[in-house]
């Protein structure tokens, strides 16, 4: 039998916690199936007294993360602290740095210093896996990483934030407020530290900007993202959507275009009979379009303890089963120096469906007023509906919703421009867009 593997684990909450427990009570299983025994030989984290449902007793505390990466006597650096600054980024350094592999479910860290990270693991010769970091338990690193090698892709695309997913779920299956249904997902694990890092769209913002780079060959690039959240969107806009056949979901779309890589996250609405409309509660799913496989759909559990613990477990496993010495897979698909560039293309030039929902005031001439600056702008409707407010005062506003057919966002925002210009709108005008997939 091999020597045990040797791991240092910083951070033990919602993440470490899990794989520690798991470490321990299958610690015989992981034995077998890895060919040798994985053992909890370091720990860090806030708080030394914390009960954490597992004993901890034989493992070495360390008070600082970044001492434990330099010091401890362990083969693996488990990062699950979280944070794109230190003392996630020095630890992780340091342990590359010194030819000790990193596992991370960190997708803020990978966002801000991935580059810089993997290079530090090629001249090292050490792995740097991150199956966690990106859709929880869905092996997607893995399938871009490894399996598609050879595949030319078109696009990424995917719900890859459980907690958004869950809010957008429960609103509209259970009629509770968006307050309600965060609360509730923070209560179950899913979370960020801070939530707006998930509800305003950064997280999936993150775990795109690492897909991109895996996808398409291009250096990490996550301010290059457009980003809207799921703040802005209203019980009324998940009902017009249910009425006119689409659902709403966060989504994180990469795609290559004419003028570069678009990177977009946003409020999105997608066809009701697709399987991404499916996709409720806390789980993921990512759809891969490449031109020898085709479209590769995933769909799985995308966040919470177990969940992101399992593919945490994944990634040690890989790391217990490689001979020392061995080529190791790059982490970032390809050597670090050989990324190119990053050339984002303009959200203006982005072509593809919009649903636009308007409350207008009850004057004559308005729906017509409406349908003729899209006319002007070359926009095609697929549908255009109006509907009183929930009372029937003939003062009330009415609500207008249009569904376009593919179009340029600019002829969108110009129209719209136009139709805010007329002044009879009443309050802000919702613009939600749509994304079909190809076959799923
Ligand atoms: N919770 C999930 O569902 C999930 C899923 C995928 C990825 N992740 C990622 O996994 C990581 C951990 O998430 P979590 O939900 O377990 O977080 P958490 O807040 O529950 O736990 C964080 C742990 O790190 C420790 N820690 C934080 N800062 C530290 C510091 N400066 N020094 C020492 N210890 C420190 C805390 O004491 C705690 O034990 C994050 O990067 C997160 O984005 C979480
Ligand atoms: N907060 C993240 C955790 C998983 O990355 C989510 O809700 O998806
Ligand atoms: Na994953």
């Amino acid at each position: 039998m091999a020597d045990a593997l040797k791991i240092g684990i910083a951070g033990l909450g919602t993440v470490g916690a899990s794989l520690a427990k798991i470490l321990v009570e299958r610690r015989d299983m992981l034995q077998t199936t890895c060919g040798r025994p994985i053992e909890i030989a370091a720990v860090t984290a806030r708080s030394k007294g914390r009960d954490r449902g597992v004993d901890l007793s034989a493992a070495e505390w360390f008070d600082d993360p970044v001492a434990l990466a330099r010091e401890a006597r362990i083969d693996v650096f488990v990062e699950l602290m979280g944070g794109a600054g230190d003392p996630a980024h020095a630890a992780v350094k340091a342990a590359l740095s010194r030819g000790v592999h990193v596992v991370t479910a960190n997708k803020a860290l990978l966002a801000a210093h991935g580059v810089e990270l993997a290079g530090i693991a090629e001249e090292n010769g050490c792995i740097l896996n991150y199956e966690a970091a990106v859709a929880g338990g869905i092996p997607v690193i893995k399938a871009l990483r490894e399996s598609l090698t050879g595949n030319t892709i078109s696009r990424v695309y995917g719900i890859m934030n459980g907690t958004c997913n869950y809010i957008l779920t429960k609103m509209e299956k259970e009629g509770l407020s968006f307050e309600a249904c965060l609360k509730e997902a923070q209560r179950l694990g899913y979370a960020e530290a801070d939530p707006a890092f998930d509800i305003e769209g950064n997280d999936t913002a993150h775990k795109l900007s690492i897909l991109t780079t895996l996808a398409f060959g291009t250096k990490i690039s996550a301010d290059d993202i457009y980003l809207e959240g799921i703040t802005n969107i209203s019980i009324d806009d998940i009902r017009a959507a249910a009425d006119l056949g689409y659902r709403i979901k966060l989504l994180g779309v990469a795609q290559k275009t004419d003028t570069g890589v678009e990177q977009r996250v946003h409020p999105t609405m997608v066809p009701l009979d697709s399987v991404i409309a499916q996709v409720d509660g806390v789980t993921n799913a990512v759809a891969i379009e490449s031109d020898i496989l085709g479209e590769l759909l995933m769909v799985g559990p995308g966040a919470g303890g177990n969940a992101t613990a399992s593919a945490v477990l994944g990634d040690i496993a890989d790391i217990a089963k490689s001979r020392p010495g061995a080529q190791t897979v790059p982490a970032l698909g390809r050597p670090a120096a050989s990324l190119a560039p990053y050339k984002r293309a303009q959200i203006r030039k982005h072509h593809g469906g919009y649903f636009i929902r308007l409350s207008v005031e009850d004057r004559t001439g308005v729906f017509a007023s409406i349908a003729k600056h899209m006319a002007e702008n070359g926009i095609s409707l697929e549908s255009i509906v109006q509907r009183a407010q929930s009372t029937t005062e003939s003062t009330d506003p009415k609500t207008i919703i249009l569904v376009t057919h593919a179009t340029m966002e600019d002829s969108v925002r110009k129209a719209v421009g136009s139709v805010k210009g007329e002044g009879y709108l009443v309050g802000e005008p919702q613009v939600i867009r749509i994304e079909r997939p190809k076959t799923a």
